[in-house]
């Protein structure tokens, strides 16, 4: 079910699958094979190959892909970085059962061919390139010839989806098994081109003993969690969502955040607005309900109606000591919520102490909580916490943020990582960059508490948050402005409820 498998893990599949009785030599046959018809699909018989082949098994499958394909008619050359006699168990079998000639990778020109398969480094990869490898990739990246990768475009950490220092450019990527998180996270996922997945032979019962926590996230991750509204059901059976307005000068933030969680089917909805911002909502939708709401007294007041089951504190709420008040009191009514954009910034270097106000949330793990920071925003919140600020991958500084915070983090960006408390995460992948626009976070802030209004819990609630978001965002397009997304989303839904067969 769209998992994604770090390195280790994978290593740990194959070594699981070896002990199953699947040989590691079958497993590499079936991997170059698996790039030998990818390669085969985009060329013709006849066609220049050149393969690229490293020192490990990412270079045997480099071998095993050049025999099939000279078997299939294609005029094959092979390369290798490093010394034959180097290579050792399955790439030094499958480089034995290669009977062409074999060039030194420094005299290779790869504007000689018409393809190249890039088998130099795959989950090995233990550090930047340089030297040879380094002007390799260059070259090959500089002739603009067609790249099929095996299992990572070499240079891209398929941890991390790093570039380390250099990586090849792909037209497509043939992976194994499972995806890693590289080929999602940026910048690498931008270096593979499409990513077929192929099956090598590894049963899928292995995963039983790896238990992946990360996922590509998609309606299967959270599928049973948000179902079509039952016929019987009423609006108060479908929550209450509350957006916490800013005050006159960001109220247009609130009417953005209350339209997400109502389109995204929240039974009601209310903007709570200071005195001040109060005739500037007079033009919100006709659907939400207005409630004034001075200080954190105003708002305690509100949600102390249960009814009032989950809240948006944060856009455009103005940062500081009043919105951490704010924040406070949101958290004290044992409501789920959002916290987003000023009430993150509001606790600048200060994580430590959010986490405290989270930890005494009366709700406890029950009630609910996701925090939506992009980059800026996470960077400043944990400012005072090197542990989280420089955990590693996007991946891993989310989930370190989540598990410090014990709320779920939805880290944003072209590449968001959705991360829980208990170290399940999702990347996510169906984005578009014209999200990257004014208001586009206050919608999606409203997208999840309106899910959370309806009972879906917090992790399914924030992966289907970001997902229906950036479906909308495609729906749209060219020319999307953050008022489009909630209006884009009952075509969405449509389509998700019926595929989801509700
Ligand atoms: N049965 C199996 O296991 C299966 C595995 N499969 C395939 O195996 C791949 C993983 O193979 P792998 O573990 O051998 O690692 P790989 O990516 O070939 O690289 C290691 C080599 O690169 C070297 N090196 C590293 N970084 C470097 C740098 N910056 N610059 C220069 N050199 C560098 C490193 O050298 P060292 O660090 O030892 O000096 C070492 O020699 C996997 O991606 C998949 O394609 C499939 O066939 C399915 C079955
Ligand atoms: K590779």
């Amino acid at each position: 079910m769209n998992e994604v498998l770090s390195t280790a893990q994978m290593g740990e599949a194959d070594r699981l699958a070896i002990a199953a009785g699947t040989p590691g030599s079958e497993l590499m046959d079936k991997a170059g094979r698996a790039v030998a018809d990818v390669v085969a699909r985009r060329h013709k018989a006849g066609e220049r190959v050149l393969a690229l082949c490293g020192p490990g098994n990412n270079g045997g499958d480099g071998f095993v892909a050049a025999r099939v394909l000279a078997g299939r008619g294609f005029r094959v050359r092979v390369a290798l970085l490093g010394a034959r006699e180097a290579l050792r168990g399955d790439a030094a079998g499958a480089a034995a059962l290669w009977s062409g000639a074999v060039e030194p990778a420094s005299a290779a020109d790869p504007a000689e061919c018409d393809v190249i398969v890039d088998a130099l480094f795959g989950a090995g990869l233990a550090r930047d390139l340089d030297g040879e490898a380094l002007a390799l990739v260059e070259r090959v990246n500089a002739s603009g010839v067609p790249v099929v990768a095996v299992d990572v475009p070499s240079g891209v950490d398929g941890n991390t989806g790093a570039v380390r220092r250099a990586a090849i450019r792909a037209a497509e990527t043939v992976t194994f098994f499972r995806p890693k998180p590289g080929h999602l996270l940026l910048p690498g996922r931008l270096r593979c081109g499409p990513v077929r997945i192929a099956d090598i032979g590894i049963p899928d019962a292995v995963l039983a003993t790896i238990r992946p926590a990360c996922w590509a996230n998609g309606t299967r991750l959270w599928r049973p969690a948000f179902r079509a509204p039952a016929p019987e059901g009423h609006k108060y059976g479908r929550g209450h969502a509350l957006v916490l307005s800013g005050g006159a000068e960001g109220a247009g933030a609130a009417r953005l955040a209350a339209r997400g969680a109502l389109r995204i089917g929240a039974g009601l909805v209310t903007i709570a607005t200071p005195s001040d911002a109060l005739a500037l909502h007079a033009g919100r939708p006709d659907a939400v309900m207005l409630r004034r709401s001075d200080g954190p007294a105003g708002l305690a007041a509100l949600l102390a109606d249960r009814r009032r089951n989950a809240w948006v504190v944060g856009p455009a709420a103005g940062v500081g000591e009043r919105t951490r008040e704010l924040v406070a009191a949101a958290l004290a009514s044992g409501a789920h919520g959002v916290l987003d954009a000023d009430a993150l910034t509001s606790f600048e270097g200060a994580s430590a102490e959010l986490a405290r106000a989270l930890a005494a949330r009366p709700g406890g793990a029950g009630q609910a909580i996701v925090l939506t920071p992009h980059e800026g925003e996470f960077g400043r919140l944990f400012k005072d916490s090197p542990p989280v600020a420089s955990a590693g991958s996007k991946l891993e500084r989310a989930r370190a943020a989540a598990a410090s915070l014990g709320a779920v983090v939805v880290l944003k960006g072209p590449d968001t990582v959705i991360a829980a408390p208990d170290g399940r995460a999702a990347i996510n992948a169906n984005g578009t960059p014209f999200l990257a626009t004014a208001g586009s976070g206050d919608v999606l802030s409203g997208i999840v508490a309106g899910l959370l209004a309806q009972s879906v819990p917090a992790f399914e609630a924030a992966c289907a948050g970001v997902w229906f978001h950036a479906e909308a965002g495609c729906a749209v397009g060219p020319g999307l402005i953050a008022d489009d997304l909630p209006d884009a989303l009952p075509k969405v839904l449509k389509a998700y409820f019926a595929e989801a067969g509700t």
